[in-house]
């Protein structure tokens, strides 16, 4: 087992990364869970995949589950499950020292980590995530947020985790097609600031993909440690080092904001396109050599993701796509900075970009040829 520290300042916590910690969980959470009564939130698919095994472990520990099952899906971070979530743990008599478990996605524990942000201003909760986005990404660095009908994540709080459970098992139940989605947010960290990560992507990443245990613990324990050195020196995304995190994101949310948070197009798949938009477009500004930049693209399609947005068949023009952009959390004072690339692994915060040159940008990619 792995063992990444999360160093936030007075409440440091671990994610531990291994095989096997699902049917552990009652061992791996004892000293977190206070009470014989345990809320446990999930979705319909992981609940079916792994409901008994959590529920016999925490059981052999004395607890009995309460489960919430809700709708797998993006739909389901939206203010009608946050509400109702929230009534039920109220219902549950949940007092700000216990601990809510959040068993899922990013879906999942985005929505679960917001309740508990909310909650009689605040109780704690555990990431168990079961996506290898959520593994890599979502559960640790106390992001929470719900969707609403202008964007992304644009209602949520900053709330850590008192730990995080990822049990790379879990990830052979996973559909194909959500493993690629979460490769995504693994190949941003190669991208943002280690070209050596991305260089073994291009090596190991299909290897990985396929089911190799050993890249994935590696794959997994690798981008926690990167996710968790940068959340740790700017916990609130103040400073600019964690809006590095967001490489792929303008653009991505713009397009998934534009097929209706809807499995069209999955997060993780947005964000591969938004990397290769940022890479081109950084190419296009003349940081980032034309050669890096289809790099990056070739790499995307390679594994099996979406490389060119011409592939979605959108209806929008380039303008539809940034007026989405203008709902972006980075927005400031009027303008939006972007993240963009002056090499692989040499992702930095671009603060002059013009507007009303990304419309065009993004006419030219809607219309480029698909080979
Ligand atoms: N908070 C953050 O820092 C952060 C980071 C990245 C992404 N996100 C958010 O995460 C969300 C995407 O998360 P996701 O990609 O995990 O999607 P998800 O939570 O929707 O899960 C994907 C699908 O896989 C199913 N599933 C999950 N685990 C399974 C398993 N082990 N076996 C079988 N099926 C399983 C789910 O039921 C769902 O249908 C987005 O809303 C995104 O905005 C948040
Ligand atoms: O943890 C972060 O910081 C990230 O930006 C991680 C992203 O992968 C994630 O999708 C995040 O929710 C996007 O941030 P947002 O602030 O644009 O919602
Ligand atoms: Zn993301």
């Amino acid at each position: 087992m792995a063992v990444i520290r999360v160093d936030i300042a007075q409440r440091p916590y671990e994610v531990r990364v291994g095989q096997g910690l699902l049917a552990e969980i009652g061992a791996e959470c004892r000293g977190f869970l206070r009470k014989r009564a345990v809320p446990v939130i999930t979705d319909a698919n992981v609940h079916a995949a792994w409901g008994d095994i959590v529920e016999a472990s925490l059981r052999a520990h004395g607890h009995e589950v309460h489960w919430r099952i809700l709708p797998a899906g993006e739909q389901t971070k939206c203010w009608d499950e946050l509400a109702a979530t929230v009534n039920w743990l109220l219902s549950l008599e949940v007092e700000r020292r216990d601990h809510v478990i959040a068993l899922g996605g990013g879906v999942i524990g985005d929505l679960t980590g917001f309740c508990a942000a909310v909650l009689k201003r605040g109780c704690k909760f555990i990431q168990i995530p079961t996506t290898l986005l959520a593994q890599v990404d979502s559960s640790v660095g106390g992001k929470t947020a719900i969707n609403t009908p202008a964007g992304k994540n644009l209602v949520g709080a900053f709330h850590q985790p008192s730990l995080v459970l990822a049990d790379l098992a879990v990830l052979d139940t996973l559909p194909e097609r959500e493993r690629l989605a979460g490769y995504a947010e693994v190949v941003k960290y190669g991208l943002i600031d280690d070209a050596d990560f991305f260089a073994w992507c291009e090596a190991n990443g299909p290897a990985m993909l396929a089911g190799d245990g050993a890249l994935r613990e590696y794959a997994v324990a690798h981008s926690v440690a990167a996710k968790a050195r940068i959340v740790a020196e700017d916990e609130f995304e103040t400073t600019g080092k964690r809006a590095l995190l967001n490489l792929g994101h303008t653009f991505g949310h713009a397009l998934e904001a534009e097929t209706g948070f809807s499995s069209q197009l999955l997060h993780g798949e947005g964000v591969a396109l938004g990397m290769v938009l940022a890479a081109r477009y950084s190419a296009r500004l003349g940081h980032m050599s034309t050669a890096s930049a289809e790099r990056v693209a070739r790499h995307i399609a390679e594994v099996g993701l979406r490389a060119e947005i011409a592939e979605l068949g959108l209806t929008c023009d380039g303008a539809a796509l940034v007026r989405h952009m203008l709902h972006d959390k980075k927005m400031d004072a009027g303008t939006l900075p972007f993240l963009l690339m002056q090499g692989i692994g040499k992702t930095y915060l671009d603060k002059q970009v013009d507007l009303s040159d990304v419309a065009p940008f993004l006419d030219s990619e809607l219309a480029r040829p698909i080979k």
